[in-house]
């Protein structure tokens, strides 16, 4: 199993009283397969996806990633996890305005300490996989919209993470340009073979995935989608 949360919980500090955001979850996600976490706004979603990511420590519970427990690591052990093992797609693609499609692409990778050229390859070989081949030069201002979350997409990709985490990657796209992006993450998830776990609102996304979990108030109800 990639990415497995056992047993989470997570309360935040309200006022004088806390509020449960996360109340005893349990999720596992096999390595190339797609989970949605569907819930109403306020009930959890954005808390699950950043204790998946390791940025939160909950309260209870485990987080373990490729089969190593996070438990008990220091901020520079999970900074070194999150940079191998995960990919996280927020949902501005927020891409350097100076940069070509490639060199967004490129800058992960030589951050990591790898090649230039391997860096230049491995952004080539993931722009065409997004199908953006032919766009490699351009800058974020000559993309659209649709084309820029691609490149979101492309650039977590960059480090061959385990794990893929996506949030509302399609709230600024048409239906039609949104629903092009989650068929993107489905084809990289058994592409890349990445536990990818994607968070929306849209229910019509709710046919390209293996595995929906549904958040109310903390909690978190399991079904298998329906092809
Ligand atoms: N840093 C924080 N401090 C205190 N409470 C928080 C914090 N972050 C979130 N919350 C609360 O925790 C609950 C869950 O929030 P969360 O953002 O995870 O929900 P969500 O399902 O992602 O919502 P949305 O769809 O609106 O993004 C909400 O009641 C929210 O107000």
């Amino acid at each position: 199993m990639s990415l497995e949360l056992n047993d989470i919980t997570l309360v935040y500090p309200d006022g004088d009283t806390r509020l449960t955001a996360l109340d005893s979850v349990n999720l596992e996600v096999p390595q190339g397969s797609l989970t949605a976490v569907v819930g109403p706004s306020g009930s959890g979603k954005s808390s699950l996806l950043a204790v998946a990511a390791t940025l939160i420590t909950p309260d209870v519970g485990t987080v373990t990633i490729d089969g190593t427990s996070t438990t008990g690591l220091s901020r520079g052990e999970l900074t070194e996890l999150r940079r191998h093992k995960i990919g996280i797609v927020f949902q501005q693609p927020n891409l350097l305005p100076s940069l070509t499609a490639a060199e967004q692409l490129q800058v992960m990778a030589q951050i990591d300490g790898r090649r230039p050229r391997t860096a230049r390859n491995r952004a080539m070989e993931l722009l065409a996989v997004v199908g953006l081949a032919d766009q490699a030069g351009r800058r974020p201002h000559q993309l659209s919209g649709g084309q820029r979350q691609r490149i979101n997409i492309a650039r977590a990709l960059m480090n061959d993470p385990t794990v893929l985490l996506v949030d509302e990657p399609t709230s600024a796209l048409d239906h039609e340009r949104g629903a092009a992006v989650i068929d993107l993450i489905h084809q990289v998830t058994h592409q890349q073979a990445t536990a990818t776990v994607l968070v929306t609102h849209d229910r019509t996304h709710l046919t390209a995935v293996d595995q929906i979990a549904e958040v109310h108030d903390g909690r978190l109800t399991l079904s298998t989608a329906t092809h």
